[in-house]
């Protein structure tokens, strides 16, 4: 089995009519490994290209910037995760990964920010590189209005509504993280991964990766198979949001990352983590749990999934946190 390649022209806008067509290809990948690449998505390759350049020049300012910037001094957890901070699968060693977190601009006095809600506001943006904040932002409304069309293509998918999920879309959580992998070292053992094996937490994720690879993701069955970069493609992969929405019909499967083909450069890799409104009540949608069975999962609401998942995956005890 491999990831299969999904072609969203005439797919991208409401009710358009390649919309039904796309929307079986993703029912048929979410019932399998859960991550197929998108083509015609929409995004402009000058733009994924920018976003690189700058992943390059945020990464690269000096480490009393990243230290001072840190993420857990941000209540939203936005900035620098340093390296080593993260242990994605809890039974390897910490991950060989630097990154910049970053997300939405919501208002200083937008409900959920005054709430204190983690991943709404507050990010932290180093002074050496100030064409960041405008440069992500418009790279993050690109990928909203992508994630926000997949999920519609995921209700029609669902036999719903297309518009079904819009509902829990109104103030999103997203997170767009901008990710660096050393060459993975000569002689490290089985326990040394840039990114331990793990599911995503979220909705959706929209990985744009460099021309390197070293992205696995676990089949069904078991296998490890490379998610190779394919020019002009996004890897997409379901979070554990899906299943609890499907009831398990859809997966959010294991993957990880090991930066071994790219000759001793490092690899650079941005996901951007579509999760829906903090308050969305995350419970099975309709035709998803057969008569007279209970459904899988207890309902949640997205905001308590999340902070919950941060909590395991970073050392520091602070309440809140993203893979
Ligand atoms: O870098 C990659 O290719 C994947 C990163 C990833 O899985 C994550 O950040 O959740
Ligand atoms: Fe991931």
């Amino acid at each position: 089995m491999s990831i299969p390649v999904i072609d969203l022209q005439g797919a991208l806008t409401l009710g358009a009519p390649r919309s039904a067509e796309v929307a079986a290809q993703m029912r048929a990948a979410a019932m399998a490994s859960g991550f197929f690449y998108v083509r015609h998505h929409g995004v402009p390759a000058e733009q994924v290209q920018a976003q690189f350049d700058l992943a390059r020049r945020l990464l690269d300012v000096p480490q009393a910037t990243r230290e001072a910037l840190e993420m857990h001094r941000s209540p939203s957890l936005r900035g620098y995760e340093l390296m080593g901070a993260q242990t994605l699968d809890a039974t390897a060693r910490p991950d060989l990964k630097e990154s910049f977190y970053c997300g939405m601009a919501y208002p200083a006095d937008h409900p959920y920010v005054v709430a204190g809600y983690q991943t709404y506001g507050h990010n932290q943006w180093p002074a050496e590189v100030p064409e960041a904040p405008a440069q992500c932002e418009a790279y993050i409304q690109a990928m909203l209005a992508l994630s926000r069309r997949l999920m519609q293509l995921m209700a029609l998918s669902l036999q719903l509504p297309e518009t079904w999920f819009d509902p829990t879309s109104d103030s999103p959580m997203v997170t767009l993280r901008m990710i660096r992998y050393p060459a993975h070292p000569d002689g490290a053992d089985e326990r040394t991964f840039g990114a331990g094996a793990h599911t995503d937490w979220g909705a959706i994720t929209i990985l744009a990766q460099d021309g390197h690879g070293g992205l696995e993701v676990q089949m069904p069955a078991g296998d490890w198979q490379p998610a190779t970069p394919i020019e002009g493609c996004f890897v997409v992969n379901l979070g554990d949001m899906i299943p609890r929405w499907t009831n398990g019909l859809y997966h959010s499967n294991p993957h990880r990352v090991r930066n071994v083909h790219s000759s001793g450069a490092p690899r650079y890799s941005i996901p951007f983590f579509y999760e829906p409104d903090y308050l969305a009540r995350i419970e099975a949608v309709p035709g998803t749990v057969p008569a007279g069975e209970a459904p899988r999962f207890a309902p949640c609401t997205a905001g308590e999934h999340l902070v919950e998942m941060y909590r395991r995956t970073y050392a520091t005890g602070a309440e809140t946190a993203a893979p």
